[in-house]
């Protein structure tokens, strides 16, 4: 589907240096309609059933029992063990209140901070100013919307040529594995590229309180991009400045159903994320989160009133490889179904995102492109098992 040649032939020049639009890296048109190939086969005459097709549901697979399709077994060791009982990792704890302090505590913390970025690209984010109580009500929706039955959760299904809505993992290839999981995906921001069509109103408290979240994240996702900076001596609005003021922001519903083969289905690929910043509210019982640390898989420790914050490609290409976009997975579990919902902070749609001047220098060259709209295609790369980042190193 991807080939180079093409990609090249898209590539085209917004002054100079060369931008890479990733929406021009696909074949066809830069939309997904092109790519849901299954999808369109689906709505067609094709003899084959939707479990083959790999559109049932997960929650379906479970409910009807059915054995459990190849389309999700993973049958080479290219993902490493898919062991839940890896060795937790020990991850490190940002206090987010101290990074804004001019106290020493505040420079210790922000030190902190550029050692969890550059070597792990992920923390635990405590003190971040959201009431543990709204916490639980925020899992609490997104728990009951997840658990309401299937009829009702259709009714915001994903089209076959839209990312947003409800559905499984999206198929883009007859031969890409799938994750065993369902999922709502919403943009919240920029408020007017919200489609309502796929806001649930069941439970009925939904959009105000998903309103409410992204509202404060999105403070959060601020203040760090401005510590981010600080953290490496550079002036405070460096990543702000591409991040934009319409920056977008997309929340992901993630359901794991209890899987019978915990040994050879992944709840979700190993993958980095294609945002800036992703903040994600874990499962407070139940773990699955495992990021990939010198080689070696390890387990996310539940801390229930922590946020989970990784930084995505975006911030890796800006930060030119100083900050790390980690790799990470989620296993599956075959006695608890798990839930945990993704934000992805990315910047404002046709920014042109670059690695900042400051971090460039003669020891350290540039290592990315120029970019836009990265987000656009970053599913398609995912699906195929390969990294966007690497279409556009120097
Ligand atoms: O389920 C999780 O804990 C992580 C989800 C994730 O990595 C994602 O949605 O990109
Ligand atoms: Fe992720």
């Amino acid at each position: 589907m991807l080939s180079s040649s093409i990609a090249l032939a898209h590539m085209f020049i917004v002054g100079q240096p060369q931008t890479f639009d990733l929406t021009l890296l696909i074949t066809g048109p830069p939309t997904f309609t092109s790519l849901a190939i299954t999808g369109d086969d689906m709505a067609g005459t094709s003899p084959r059933t939707k479990a083959e097709l790999g559109c049932t549901s997960v929650q379906e697979l479970v409910i009807t029992g059915d054995d459990l399709p190849e389309r999700y077994i993973y049958k080479d060791s290219d993902y490493g063990v898919m062991d839940a009982s890896l060795p937790l990792m020990n991850m490190p704890i940002i206090d987010i209140g101290r990074l804004k302090s001019s106290s020493p505590t505040g420079e210790e913390e922000l030190e902190n901070l550029r050692s969890a970025l550059s070597s792990w690209g992920c923390f635990q984010a405590i003190n971040h100013g959201i009431e543990s109580s709204f916490l639980d009500k925020v899992r609490d929706v997104t728990k009951q919307l997840l658990e309401l039955p299937m009829e009702e959760k259709q009714r915001y299904s994903r089209a076959p040529d839209d990312i947003e809505g409800y559905g499984n993992d999206m198929v883009l290839s007859d031969n890409q594995t799938l994750d065993w999981t369902d999922r709502l995906f919403l943009t919240v921001n920029p408020e007017d590229q919200r489609k309502l069509n796929y806001w649930p109103q069941n439970p009925e408290v939904f959009r105000e309180t998903m309103h409410e979240h992204a509202t404060n994240l999105r403070l959060i996702a601020e203040d760090l991009l401005k510590a981010m900076a600080r953290s490496l001596n550079l002036e405070e609005n460096c990543f702000l400045n591409q991040y934009g003021d319409a920056a977008i922001m997309q929340l992901r519903f993630n359901f794991y159903p209890r899987c019978p083969r915990p040994d050879l289905v992944l709840g979700l690929k190993p993958h980095a994320d294609g945002s800036a910043i992703t903040i994600v509210l874990q499962d407070i019982e139940v773990e699955g989160l495992q990021f990939l640390k010198d080689d070696q898989w390890g387990r996310v420790p539940i801390m229930p009133h922590a946020l989970l914050i990784n930084v995505g490609d975006q911030i890796e290409i800006m930060s030119n490889g100083i900050f790390k976009s980690p790799v990470h997975r989620v296993v599956t579990n075959s006695k608890r179904e798990r839930i945990s919902l993704a934000i992805f902070c990315s910047p404002e749609s046709g920014k042109e995102v670059e690695p900042v001047e400051g971090l460039i220098d003669d020891k350290r060259p540039r290592l990315y492109k120029k970019v836009k709209n990265y987000v656009d295609t970053y599913f398609q790369y995912y699906q195929q098992g390969k990294r966007p980042i690497d279409a556009v190193k120097v």
